[in-house]
């Protein structure tokens, strides 16, 4: 930040350049844009189904069909890119979670879907193994330990899986230790240069991912919290060091994740790395926001425009957001 001088009042008014809309178009310092969105959508099973998630309203889990035509809607928008997370039946979840690197899982079969009907967006897909674990975890349980290497093994399947149906970005959210390194080098020797990852590389065990964990149906099973692996929300130092090992292993971009409540996190991510750097708004966020707003308490448009900026000014280069579908329709109609 360049040292401001300030003339003292009345020779400084910093009203003076709030005045009007065209002064404060010409003074405003950041702006987010549908070109700065992610959007998540849930899929499931069947076809020519939206079914509602109760926790998220306004949000809805699509068939494979719907996701694409949805998909298609957010291309002709300008979001550059959605991010699927599967509701997987529950006779497909097991201890091994061998569904996660099944071709023709839900995210799998979408991926395709999408990137034959919409190939100008771009696909990114979760590398977790929680939507697919008998117990909601996001790795491996060996008595009552998560396993971190074990757990590599199977993501370096899912990974690869998923870079073969055609996923662009890959973002392990997992928080394995030596996932980005395992990831990077399956897809350099599985001839997938070209697959991007955007490591969750600062993801906190937060309270806020609760309507998620319903909307993937991964809420029932969770035995325990995920305080082993997610990061201490008290933490800010070791926000770094995550995101200096993730990048260091071959991340192309990073995530901070939740996002409000870690505006701090963005901006220190952003500055001491420069590298592409993005919030995830998360299904808690956005059931605040949608709560409050459905009860008349908050204005929709401008809550959501507002939450969204916030994430620009605090550095991120892009917003993975519940919220990107409507935003882009409100930016369309304007
Ligand atoms: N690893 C899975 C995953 N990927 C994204 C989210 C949360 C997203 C949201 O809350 O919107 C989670 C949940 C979790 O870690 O428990």
């Amino acid at each position: 930040m360049p040292e401001s001088v300030v003339a003292p009042f009345p020779f400084s008014r910093p009203r003076r350049t709030r005045q009007a809309p065209w002064i404060r178009d010409l003074a405003r310092e950041n702006s987010v844009g549908t070109g700065d969105l992610i959007w998540p959508i849930f899929i499931r099973e069947g076809a020519d189904v939206e079914e509602p998630i109760s926790s998220m309203p306004g949000v809805n889990r699509l068939s494979v069909d719907r996701a694409a035509i949805a998909a298609e809607r957010a291309a002709d928008l300008g979001i550059p890119c959605v991010a699927l997370f599967p509701n997987t039946p529950r006779e497909r979840l097991s201890e091994d979670c061998e569904e996660a690197w099944n071709p023709d899982n839900l995210v799998n079969t979408a991926t395709r879907a999408i990137k034959r009907m919409v190939p100008e967006i771009g696909v990114m897909l979760d590398v977790a193994l929680d939507p697919y674990s008998i117990h909601g975890h996001d790795g491996i349980l060996r008595g009552d330990e998560i396993v971190n290497d074990e757990t590599l093994v199977a993501l370096e399947k899912q990974a690869l899986a998923q870079a073969e149906a055609g996923a662009d970005i890959l973002g392990p959210s997992d928080m394995m230790d030596g996932r980005i390194g395992v990831i990077r080098q399956a897809l350099e020797s599985n001839d997938f240069p070209n697959t991007i990852i955007m490591s969750y590389a600062a993801k906190y065990a937060s309270a806020f991912y609760g309507p998620f964990r319903d909307a993937v149906g991964a809420s029932g099973q969770l035995k325990g919290d995920k305080k082993t692996y997610q990061m201490d929300p008290a933490n800010g130092d070791e926000a770094l060091r995550e995101v200096a090992i993730d990048l260091s292993e071959g991340a192309d971009m990073v995530m901070v994740k939740p996002g409000m409540p870690y505006l701090d996190v963005c901006r220190r991510v952003k500055e001491r790395f420069g590298a592409p750097t993005y919030a995830y708004q998360v299904s808690g966020e956005y059931a605040m926001l949608a709560g409050a707003c459905d009860n008349g308490w908050l204005d929709r448009d401008r809550a959501v425009a507002e939450s969204l900026i916030a994430f620009k000014r605090a550095g991120c280069d892009g917003v993975l957001t519940y919220f990107a579908m409507e935003f882009a329709e409100k930016m369309a109609t304007e």
